[in-house]
């Protein structure tokens, strides 16, 4: 490895007190309603506890339906439901409490005025639909060309789930900085259009290296665990293990759930949370995509900096990480992307893809207006 620095989390220094900024730069809205709450209903998820009895697996297939709302369900339970007035009253309670992006963006772009805008993009279901084969979850051309556009003004980092080498492969941009396996795999390549500020070397972060033989004995466990249900899937995504049940019959999601607990009781320090019809398996660290959106804007020398304004878009409940760091240093914004109300730390919404992609050429199309009257901007 030539030019390039591994660091350790310690060398960097890395701690959400490090980077702490005292002075708000973004007004969030004050949360609505009682116990902090946004006005909507709490579904709080339990935790997924590995060890215990049969009870627990009941747990899990709460948790697995709570996590994977269908909005076409959602919508058709609305209709059908005797208290559809209350339901629209919640949706629009929600709404208020996040309001969309794009009916709010002359507010953002006059918040941004003046500081650095750091795009941070989350992928499945954010860039690209969520389709039933995770191999297939292109992003349109269309979707790339905005975000190629985004990181000729912004710099513009993709965090995600995935292994870095897949979600790269989707992306296929190589001006942006890449965090994959839940921001457990970071590389900042040492040249490109927006890469000044990282002292022209490249940095390779990888806080799980040491679970690696780990993850590759449980991915095959779980591979093998996993093949007599049909459509259930385990996708290996280098520090963590995605098992998903998307196209599992759902009768048979308690099935899945006690195959994957009786695989992960033999890895204590391993942990499960919920995505969208997937089981997320990763290391017991105190890493997560908040934290790497840190990592990221302290290598890029924006740690302690009041002029720069951190976006987070992401539609998963992992990416609830990222809209708490914003929320806790009253910074920049976390923007959901969801089209039915969810619990979220972030303060505005997008229904889906589509808008993501509306929202980012609009800022750019204000920033090159921004810039043409005002070029030092
Ligand atoms: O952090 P992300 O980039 O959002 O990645 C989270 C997981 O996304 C992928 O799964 C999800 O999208 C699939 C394709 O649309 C869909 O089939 C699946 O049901 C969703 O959960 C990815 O396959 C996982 O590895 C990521 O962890």
């Amino acid at each position: 490895m030539t030019n390039q620095n591994v660091v350790v989390p310690e060398a960097m220094g890395i701690a959400v007190a490090a980077v702490a900024n005292p002075t708000p730069l973004f007004p969030y809205p004050q949360p609505r309603g009682g116990g902090g709450g946004l006005g909507v209903r709490r579904k709080c998820l339990p935790q997924l506890e590995l060890g215990g009895t049969g009870g627990r697996i009941n747990v899990w297939l709460e948790s697995m339906k709570a996590s994977s709302p269908t909005h076409g369900k959602a919508v058709a339970a609305v209709a059908a439901a005797p208290a559809v007035a209350e339901e629209l009253d919640e949706h629009s309670t929600w709404v208020m409490g996040n309001p969309s992006a794009l009916s709010m963006f002359e507010e953002i772009a006059n918040a941004s005025k003046g500081k650095q805008i750091v795009m941070f993009l989350d992928y499945d279901g954010t860039l690209s639909p969520i389709v039933d084969d995770p191999d297939r979850a292109f992003m349109s051309d269309a979707m790339r060309d905005a975000v190629r556009e985004s990181a000729r003004y912004f710099p513009t980092a993709i965090v995600s789930g995935r292994c870095r080498d897949k979600v790269y492969n989707f992306v296929r941009l190589a001006e942006l900085y890449y965090a994959g396996s839940h921001g457990m795999d970071i590389k900042i390549p040492a040249k490109g259009p927006s890469f000044k500020k990282a002292n022209g070397k490249a940095v390779l972060f990888q806080p799980a290296s040491k679970f690696l033989p780990m993850i590759d004995k449980v991915y095959k466990a779980l591979l093998e665990a996993t093949k007599f249900i049909p459509g259930a899937k385990v996708e290996n995504n280098k520090f963590c293990v995605s098992v998903h049940f998307r196209c599992v019959d759902e009768k048979r999601w308690s099935a899945l759930a006690d195959q994957v607990k009786s695989v992960l009781k033999q890895y204590p320090k391993l942990r499960l949370s919920p995505g969208r019809k997937v089981l997320e398996i990763r290391p017991i660290i105190k890493w997560d995509k908040g934290k790497a959106m840190e990592f990221l804007l302290e290598a890029l020398g924006f740690a302690n900096c009041n002029d720069v304004l951190p976006v987070y878009i992401g539609d998963d409940r992992t990416d609830e990480d990222a809209f708490k760091v914003l929320r806790n240093r009253e910074q920049g914004f976390g923007i959901l992307v969801s089209k039915i109300p969810k619990e979220t730390s972030a303060c505005y919404s997008l229904q889906e893809p589509s808008e993501v992609m509306d929202f980012l050429q609009r800022l750019v199309a204000w920033k090159r207006r921004s810039l043409k009257s005002c070029p030092k901007m």
